[in-house]
C-alpha cells in the first residue's frame, strides 16, 4: 500500500502548515492585544501591519474604494464625487472695495471652491440659463461651499430677483468702503486705461447755481464713481428680497488693517470651520501665499506690523 506513507507525508505537511499559520495568528493576535508582553515583536509586527494597511489603502483607492474605520466603502458614492453646483454664497459687491482680496483670502479655506473669474451671470448672461451658470462653477465635494464674485451684481436692478429665484437661502457678501476712497480707486482704474481723462475733481464736482452769494461746487452724484458709493439704493433692493441675516457687510478698510478679524466674521457667517486666522495667514504669506501681488503685499505688511 504505497499510498498510505504518501498520504501521511502530505497530511503531515498540511498539519505543519496549519500549525504554523495557527502560531502566526496567535502571535499576531497576542502582540496586538498585549503590547507590554511582546513589546519588540509588537513594534516590528505593527510596522509591517501598518505598511501592509497603507499599501492596501492606496491600492483600494486606485480601485475606487476607501477605508472608513474597519469597513470599506465605495468612493464613488454620489456625495464623494466632486460635482458642479450652483453657488451657496456670492460676493455681490461693491466694486473697488476689496472684493478680490476677500475672494483670494476665502480661497485659502479648504472647504471653499470659487469660480476662476467673474461670471457675470445675473447681470449679463442670465439668458444662458442656470445650467450654463452651473457649468461655470468648480467641482465641489459635499460639505464644501461653491462661490462666485461679480461686484456688478450689487447695482444690477434685476439681480436680487434673479438670485432669489436661484436660491432664496443663498448667502450674500458685500464689501463696503469709504465712498470717497472707493471713488478715487474707481477713477484711478479708469484713468490708467485712458490717460486723457479729465481730472478727478473736474468730474466729481459740478458748479451749482444754487448759491448763497457765489458759485458753489457740489458733488455730482450722477457720475458713476460717486453714484456707486451711494450704497442705500441698491441695499434697499437687496433687502426687499433677502432678510438682513442673509447679508454680511465686510469693511474694506478693516480687510486691509486686520484681515484675520474680518475673515473670522466671514467664516462664521458661512458656517465654516475657523481656518483662516492671523497665524495661518502669516504662515502662508511667508511661504509665498497664492495671492495676487497687490492683495498679498498689503496683507503681508499689515500682518507683519501686527506681529
Ligand atoms: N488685502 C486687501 N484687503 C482689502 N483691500 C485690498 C487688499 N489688497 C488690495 N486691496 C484693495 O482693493 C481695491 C480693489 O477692490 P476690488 O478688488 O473690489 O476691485 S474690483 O472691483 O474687483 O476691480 C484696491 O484699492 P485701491 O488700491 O485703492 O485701488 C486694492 O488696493
Amino acid at each position: 500500500m504505497k499510498w498510505i506513507p504518501a498520504l501521511t507525508k502530505r497530511t503531515m505537511f498540511t498539519y505543519f502548515i496549519l500549525l504554523f499559520l495557527l502560531y502566526l495568528f496567535y502571535v499576531l493576535n497576542t502582540c496586538l492585544v498585549d503590547e507590554r508582553k511582546y513589546s519588540f515583536k509588537y513594534f516590528s509586527l505593527k510596522r509591517h501591519v501598518s505598511n501592509y494597511k497603507s499599501v492596501s489603502r492606496r491600492f483600494a483607492a486606485l480601485l475606487g474604494f476607501s477605508f472608513n474605520g474597519h469597513t470599506y466603502m465605495r468612493l464613488h458614492k454620489p456625495n464623494m464625487v466632486p460635482t458642479k453646483r450652483l453657488p451657496d454664497a456670492l460676493i455681490i459687491g461693491v466694486k473697488k472695495c476689496g472684493t478680490r482680496a476677500l475672494l483670494e483670502f476665502l480661497r485659502l479655506h479648504p472647504d471653499v471652491r470659487a469660480a476662476g473669474s467673474e461670471v457675470h451671470f445675473f447681470d449679463k448672461f442670465y439668458h444662458k440659463g442656470f445650467e450654463w451658470y452651473r457649468d461655470k462653477m468648480p467641482p465641489t465635494l459635499e460639505g464644501q461651499i461653491t462661490m462666485e464674485k461679480t461686484p456688478s451684481y450689487w447695482v444690477t436692478r434685476s439681480a436680487p430677483r434673479r438670485v432669489y429665484a436661484m436660491n432664496p437661502s443663498v448667502k450674500l457678501l458685500v464689501v463696503v468702503r469709504d465712498p470717497v476712497t472707493r471713488a478715487i480707486s474707481d477713477y484711478t482704474q479708469s484713468a490708467s486705461k485712458r490717460p486723457s481723462l479729465p481730472r478727478f475733481e473736474d468730474l466729481a464736482l459740478v458748479n451749482s447755481t444754487v448759491n448763497w452769494g457765489g458759485v458753489w461746487s457740489i458733488v455730482d452724484s450722477s457720475w458713476p464713481p460717486v453714484r456707486l458709493g451711494i450704497y442705500t439704493r441698491p441695499l434697499r433692493r437687496w433687502l426687499r428680497r433677502f432678510p438682513r441675516s442673509r447679508i454680511l457687510f465686510i469693511s474694506g478698510e478693516r480687510l486691509v488693517v486686520d484681515p484675520a478679524f474680518e475673515m473670522a466674521r466671514v467664516q462664521d457667517f458661512l458656517g465654516l470651520k475657523l481656518v483662516i486666522t492671523r497665524k495661518t495667514l502669516l504662515l502662508q504669506l511667508n511661504k509665498g501665499l497664492p495671492l495676487s501681488s497687490q492683495v498679498g503685499k498689503s496683507a503681508h505688511a499689515t500682518l507683519l506690523r501686527q506681529n
